[in-house]
C-alpha cells in the first residue's frame, strides 16, 4: 500500500484554542474537521509544504522557526496509509481565512471531541489536550 505524506498543524491562539477546517463537499472525507495541511510534493520538506499550504488554504504566512514538532499520525486507510506529522504553531501573520470553501472553527482542546475527525487523527486529540 502506498505512503501518503501529509503535513498539518495544530495552529493555537492566544486563548489556548485549535484551529478546525472542515473539509468541503466533493473531497475525500468531506464533511469530517481536520488540522490545516496537505500532502508534501516530491523535493519537499514538511515544514516548507505547510507553510505553503497554510499560505493557499488560509491566506496566512509562518516561518520554519514557528513551527515546532508535537506528535505525529500513522494510519491505514483502505487505499493508503496515511503518516502524517503534526506540527503546533502560536506565532503567524495575518487572519485565517477561508480560501478552499472549508469551514474554520476555532476550538477549546477540552471539546475537540465534539467534531467528528478523520480515524487516523482520533489519537492526536488526547495529546495535544495534554500538551496545548
Ligand atoms: N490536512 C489534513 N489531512 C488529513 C488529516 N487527517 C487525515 O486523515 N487527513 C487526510 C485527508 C487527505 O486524504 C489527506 C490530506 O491531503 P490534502 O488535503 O492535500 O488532500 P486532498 O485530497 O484534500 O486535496 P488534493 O489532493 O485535492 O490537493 O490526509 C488532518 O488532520 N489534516
Ligand atoms: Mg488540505
Amino acid at each position: 500500500m502506498k505512503t501518503v505524506l501529509v503535513s498539518a498543524v495544530c495552529l493555537i491562539d492566544v486563548d489556548g484554542r485549535v484551529l478546525l477546517a472542515q473539509r468541503p463537499e466533493g473531497k475525500s472525507m468531506a464533511g469530517l474537521w481536520e488540522f490545516p495541511g496537505g500532502k508534501v510534493e516530491t523535493g519537499e520538506t514538511p515544514e516548507a509544504a505547510l507553510i505553503r499550504e497554510l499560505h493557499e488554504e488560509l491566506g496566512i504566512n509562518t516561518w520554519k522557526s514557528c513551527l515546532a514538532p508535537l506528535t505525529f499520525a500513522s494510519h491505514s486507510y483502505d487505499n493508503f496509509h496515511l503518516l502524517m506529522p503534526l506540527f503546533a504553531c502560536r506565532k503567524w501573520e495575518g487572519i485565517p481565512q477561508a480560501r478552499e470553501g472549508q469551514v474554520l472553527k476555532w476550538v477549546r482542546t477540552a471539546n475537540l471531541r465534539d467534531y467528528e475527525m478523520p480515524a487516523a487523527d482520533l489519537p492526536l486529540i488526547p495529546i495535544i489536550r495534554d500538551w496545548v
